[in-house]
């Protein structure tokens, strides 16, 4: 499949200026295509903001694992002059507490208001994954804890994905979408649906919350389906204004792209209820679809949340995908150094 970007194209993209002062949400961004044009000439031409970022530092912090973005928004930084540093603070750091007021007589050593200040004198950005604890849904929906980073560190964050959002990850997806039908066009806005697939741990709404917020917010969207189990809805204020449905063969037709994720429980917060096989994408159920792009954030478990033949088939565009992980941190970050 040919993914290059038609460079007839690149001279009549005005780059508008976002304005960002943190990403953390799809409601910091003013035009979401500005950031997708960005982040795809940075595809183009990786380097031609090479001295932009000189003499500034990004830190980087992990209170949870990571492969693509750890790497990803690295090289971004390495490709914009900076210094990056990884900071993989459940291991090596001490342990954060980020509620305010507490008598840390626990587990936790240091407050996020003193570890904050300190690291905002070390990084001109600071950038931060912290997982949701799927044990309370309140504190989990409460952003507690990048929510204090921003408030304490007193520098630009970017959220490497927080309690219920994964913003680089949506912006990368928009821009893989908006990547293929510049080189593939329909003539018409696309179909996408985004469909629950099995696991067998309670993962994070993130993903799939972050990716419906995007979706309904980009002007690029035609019809935007959600498909999933019976009492597996997500958060309303993330999805309203998608089709939602539990036919995922109804959704799945006509699709152009079909984003497949699992999420555990909203309602009755962090549980597993559901984990028929029968909701694994399969070559068969992509039949009715306009020969979708079958996306992922990864990782994927093969053969769980989706099958060999489908993840070894041309309908997968999941290593386009992280790769392209790349240039949508290259676009936040740069716009974050201006
Ligand atoms: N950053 C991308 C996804 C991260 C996380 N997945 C996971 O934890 C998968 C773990 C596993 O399969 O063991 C999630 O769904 O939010
Ligand atoms: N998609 C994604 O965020 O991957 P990592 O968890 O490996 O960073």
């Amino acid at each position: 499949m040919d993914d290059s970007i038609p460079s007839g194209l690149l001279k009549e993209w005005k780059i508008g200026d976002n304005k960002l002062k943190k990403f953390t949400s799809v409601e910091d961004v003013n035009d979401i295509d500005a950031l997708v044009k960005k982040a795809l000439a940075y595809k183009v031409n990786p380097l031609k903001d090479a001295t932009l970022g000189i003499n500034k530092r990004i830190g980087l912090l992990f209170l949870n694992p990571s492969l693509r973005t750890r790497l990803s928004t690295q090289i971004a930084a390495r490709n914009l002059g900076m210094e990056a540093i990884v900071f993989n603070v459940d291991k090596e750091g001490w342990q954060l507490e980020f509620e305010d007021g507490v008598v840390m007589s626990g587990n936790t050593s240091e407050h996020i208001k003193d570890a904050g200040p300190v690291l905002g004198s070390y990084f001109d950005i600071l950038c931060i994954r912290t997982f949701p604890q799927l044990v309370n849904r309140e504190d989990d929906y409460s952003e507690l804890f990048i929510n204090a980073f921003v408030r304490y560190c007193g520098r630009p964050v970017i959220s490497l994905e927080s309690a219920t959002l994964h913003p680089l990850q949506s912006l990368t997806d928009v821009t893989t979408i908006t990547e293929i039908l510049q080189a593939k066009p329909l003539g018409r806005k696309p179909k996408i649906v985004l469909t629950w697939a099995p696991h067998i741990k309670p993962l994070p709404q993130c993903v799939a919350n972050s990716f419906s917020q995007w979706m309904n917010a980009w002007k690029g969207t035609g019809e935007f389906v959600i498909a999933h189990p019976e009492n597996y809805q997500l958060a309303e204020q993330f999805t309203k204004g998608a089709t939602i449905t539990t036919n995922q063969d109804e959704a799945l037709k006509d699709a152009d792209f079909v984003y497949v994720k699992n999420w555990s429980t909203y309602e009755d917060y962090g549980k597993i209820y559901e984990n028929d096989p029968a909701w694994m994408l399969s070559l068969d159920k992509l039949k009715t679809t306009n020969d979708a792009r079958v996306m992922h954030c990864l990782p994927v478990r093969r053969n769980v949340e989706l099958s060999d033949d489908v993840l070894d088939s041309s309908h997968s565009i999941v290593t386009q995908e992280a790769a392209n992980r790349v240039w949508a941190a290259q676009a936040v970050i740069s716009e974050l150094l201006k």
